[in-house]
């Protein structure tokens, strides 16, 4: 079993402050732990408005706190996100995500990060 603390981890190399200003999450789980996916606990800044395409993970996103809005840039449809909001991003999907006020979520990646990825300019993470 493994047992860890969201204030312990926030004072780590846990903590990954993306350079663009956007977001920081703090990576609770990670490959190292071969769980077969990571768990991280993400603030996305207000007013942040980004593009992401993860080309090489799926991702689950709950949001805990705050409002803000996902655009499907395969569809064009645009989604409201608020505490309780749940999206999947199942099929690779291109999406624009905004921040109407800090958002904090719970986010889930498979496969797993190693620890200290940051977006690429196509808002993906390499794999190691
Ligand atoms: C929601 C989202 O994708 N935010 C970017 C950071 C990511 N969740 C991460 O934890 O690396």
């Amino acid at each position: 079993m493994i047992i860890r603390q969201l204030n312990e981890a926030n004072n780590s190399t846990r903590r990954v402050v993306s350079p663009d200003g956007n977001w920081e999450s703090t990576r609770l789980l990670l490959k190292e732990d071969k769980m077969g996916f990571s768990f991280h606990i993400t603030t996305i800044y207000k007013g942040a408005d980004f593009r992401m395409h993860y080309q090489n993970h799926l991702e689950s996103v709950y949001c805990m706190s705050g409002t803000g809005e996902i655009v499907n840039l395969e569809d064009n449809t645009v989604h409201p996100i608020q505490e309780g909001t749940l999206y999947i991003l199942d099929k690779h999907d291109r999406h624009i995500l905004r921040a109407h006020t800090e958002m904090k979520m719970a986010c889930v990646f498979n496969p797993p990060l190693n620890g200290n990825e940051v977006h690429n300019k196509e808002g993906a993470y390499e794999l190691a």
